[in-house]
């Protein structure tokens, strides 16, 4: 296939547009929280929500039912225009690209609220095509809109052909910013025989060997993660193309333990957030996706012991070197990163004390 030369990748694509960024900015985005506009029950409480979670999305696609589309499309335009949003940002999840909302959806967000809009989210990205046509219309309404900075471009891989392209999606505009698992209809394209959004199966599982070769006896068993394969592949993909990984829904509400492991996992393997469907896991993403003050003292420690971080010393019996500071390095600068939009998280980080 042919690529765009360098000097063209980050060029505006139509006359007007603000220009590409050249980098994503690391902005912390923990819980990516879904409303849905046209409920006017979720609607009064997002106000009330900026500066409690990182993002607020107004989710345009499905859960929004086909007769209220354009209430909720009309919904979100009203709520930009009405709400400061402070350090929250404000992205939107539009309509699948062979629905028939789509493009009045980008037409008028990024005419009325362009400026608003931090991230828009694309459903069903099949490969980098689907993103080269939102790139282009994004940029000439930009223009048309007068927006002054580039809107970024945020792919949830829920399709088979999705992730066989996961690379080229992630490389596929300068606009790129992240990247989200969505369980629910990758399960269904790929003919998985699960009914859940997200989270594990106890079926998918691993059992132990039997002893004495008793095939009936009491065998522990080791349930897996169905989505670990696909996680870890959208995670390489994003850091190759330096834009961001993220979980995806958890769609048992009531099982906050099980949403907390699955949140955990993606955030180990290099995820940076997850979404929240409910109130209640907002606060779960934000405890989840922030390193522990454990990890951060032991960082610290490792940081201080590593001096012009080269060579190897012993800590505790354990050896560090170049390769375990660059891992302590992550987590300090991700401390940063939060402690300086989340007071109480400073507080915690700036109490910690080291030891030698
Ligand atoms: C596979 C995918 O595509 S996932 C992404 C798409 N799905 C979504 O966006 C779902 C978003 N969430 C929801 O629709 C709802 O949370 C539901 C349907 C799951 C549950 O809603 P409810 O049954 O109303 O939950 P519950 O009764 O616990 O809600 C408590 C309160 O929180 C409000 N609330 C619930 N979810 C949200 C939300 N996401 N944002 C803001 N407020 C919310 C309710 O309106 C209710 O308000 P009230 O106290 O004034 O009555
Ligand atoms: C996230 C999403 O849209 C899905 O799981 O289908
Ligand atoms: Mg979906």
């Amino acid at each position: 296939m042919s690529h765009k030369s360098p000097k063209d990748f980050f060029a505006p694509l139509a006359v007007g547009a603000p220009a590409p960024l050249r980098e994503i900015p690391a902005r912390p985005s923990r819980a990516i929280h879904f409303f849905d506009p046209s409920n006017p029950k979720m609607a009064a409480k997002v106000p009330a929500m900026v500066g409690t979670v990182d993002v607020l999305l107004g989710n345009l696609e499905d859960a929004v039912k086909a007769d209220n589309k354009i209430a909720a499309r009309e919904g979100l335009v009203e709520i930009a225009k009405s709400t400061d949003f402070g350090p929250t940002q404000l992205w939107t999840r539009i309509n699948s690209l062979d629905s028939p909302w789509v493009l009045d959806d980008l037409i008028t967000l990024v005419t009325e609220i362009g400026d608003k809009l931090d991230v828009v989210m694309v459903p069903k990205v099949q490969g980098p095509e689907d993103i080269h046509y939102v790139d282009r219309l994004l940029a000439q309404l930009e223009a048309k809109g007068g927006v002054q900075r580039p809107i970024l471009i945020h792919a949830i891989l829920e399709t088979a052909r999705g992730v066989a392209n996961v690379e080229e999606i992630a490389l596929a505009s300068p606009r790129m910013q992240g990247i989200s698992l969505g369980p629910a209809d990758l399960a269904a394209d790929r003919k998985m025989k699960t009914t859940r959004v997200g989270g594990g199966h106890p079926g998918y599982l691993v059992r132990q060997d039997p002893v004495d070769g008793d095939i009936h006896g009491n065998r522990t068993v080791f349930q897996q993660d169905l989505w670990h394969y696909t996680i870890a592949k959208m995670v390489d993909a994003c850091a190759e193309a330096g834009i961001y990984p993220y979980y995806g829904p958890f769609g048992d509400i009531t099982d906050v333990v099980a949403a907390e492991d699955q949140f955990r996992n993606a955030f180990l393997l290099g995820c940076v957030g997850t979404w929240s469907l409910h109130p209640k896991q907002i606060e779960i993403a934000n405890r989840v996706f922030s390193p522990s003050v454990e990890d951060i003292k032991h960082a610290r420690r490792v940081v201080k012991a590593m001096g012009d971080g080269t060579g190897a010393v012993m800590l505790d019996g354990k050896m560090e070197d170049d390769a375990s500071l660059k891992q302590c390095l992550v987590l300090v600068e991700l401390a940063e990163e939060l402690a300086a939009i989340d007071p109480k998280l400073k507080e915690l980080y700036d109490a910690i004390e080291i030891e030698d």
